[in-house]
């Protein structure tokens, strides 16, 4: 566990300064391997505090509901021989991004992913995402909370835009490696019961140099509900960093 690994790190800390580090794989499933390097420049104290910042919220909290939990569990099972890869959530944008997890900029450590801005469980985007390589789709189980109204009793438009951007979003960016939503088309046809559980279903349909088109349909658990269906075009290498 973290504290084993931990003690293991500081050991290895304090008898070879100049060594690789491995980070120890928590609990909370943090990314398994950080490498970081003349570790002596830095303090242990600035290392942990990095390193205890990559909290995965796509992992099950006592908020999920128990139809969130079947199917996430459906699909951790479909993880099991490869064809699906689970996509873990961190707080911050930029910890998602393979060299730039854990950085420590300033102005960084002010901003969050925009889907994470709400603290308390259960009350904003709950959600987690899970990627199918060969199928080059992404799919986000998706349960609104209280604080996502629109309409009386159902999911905002905005909410259920920024859900459905972040999906096909985060497929845009696993597929090209980087990506900027340019364009996206919402067609809204059912409203989304706050708390009820729904699939967020996008795929890459094709891309033509720099741009990726996708497709994204919402629908409830059981499939006989269409809440929304989007069409997107992404550009990659649009990302400016
Ligand atoms: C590596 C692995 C990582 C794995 C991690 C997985 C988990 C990840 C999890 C969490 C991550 C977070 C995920 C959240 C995702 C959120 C996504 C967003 O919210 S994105 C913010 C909103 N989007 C903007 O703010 C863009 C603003 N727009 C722009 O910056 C530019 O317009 C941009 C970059 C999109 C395009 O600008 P140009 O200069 O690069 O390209 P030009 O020359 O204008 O156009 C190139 C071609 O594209 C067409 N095009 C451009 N814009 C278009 C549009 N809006 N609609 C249709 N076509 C367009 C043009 O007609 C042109 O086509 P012709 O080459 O002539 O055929």
């Amino acid at each position: 566990g973290m504290r084993r690994g931990l003690v293991g790190a500081q050991a290895r800390l304090a008898g070879d300064k100049k060594s690789r580090m491995r980070a120890p794989c928590t609990a909370l499933g943090a990314p398994s391997l950080i490498f970081l390097h003349g570790i002596s420049t830095i303090s242990f104290q600035t290392w942990l505090s990095q390193f205890k910042q990559l909290k995965d919220y796509a992992l099950p909290n006592s908020s999920w509901s128990q139809g969130m939990m079947d199917l996430y569990s459906k699909f951790l099972e479909m993880c099991k021989d490869g064809t699906w890869k689970r996509i873990p959530s961190y707080n911050r944008t930029v910890d998602h991004i393979p060299g730039k997890a854990g950085s420590n900029e300033k102005e960084q450590k002010k901003t969050r992913l925009f889907l994470r801005s709400m603290d308390a469980e259960g009350v904003g985007f709950e959600y987690a995402m899970f990627f199918n390589p060969s199928e080059k789709r992404m799919v986000c189980l998706f349960q609104p909370g209280p604080y996502l109204e629109g309409p009386p009793g159902f999911a905002h438009g905005g909410s259920t835009a920024a859900i459905i951007d972040s999906t096909v979003g985060s497929c845009a960016l696993v597929v090209a490696g980087r990506a900027m939503t340019a364009n996206l088309s919402i067609n809204y046809r059912s409203p989304i019961p706050l708390g009820s559980v729904v699939l967020v279903d996008s795929k890459v349909d094709q891309v033509e140099e720099r741009k990726v088109f996708l497709s994204c349909e919402v629908r409830s658990i059981d499939g006989q509900t269409l809440h929304a269906e989007a069409t997107g075009k992404d550009l990659a290498a649009g990302f400016h960093r």
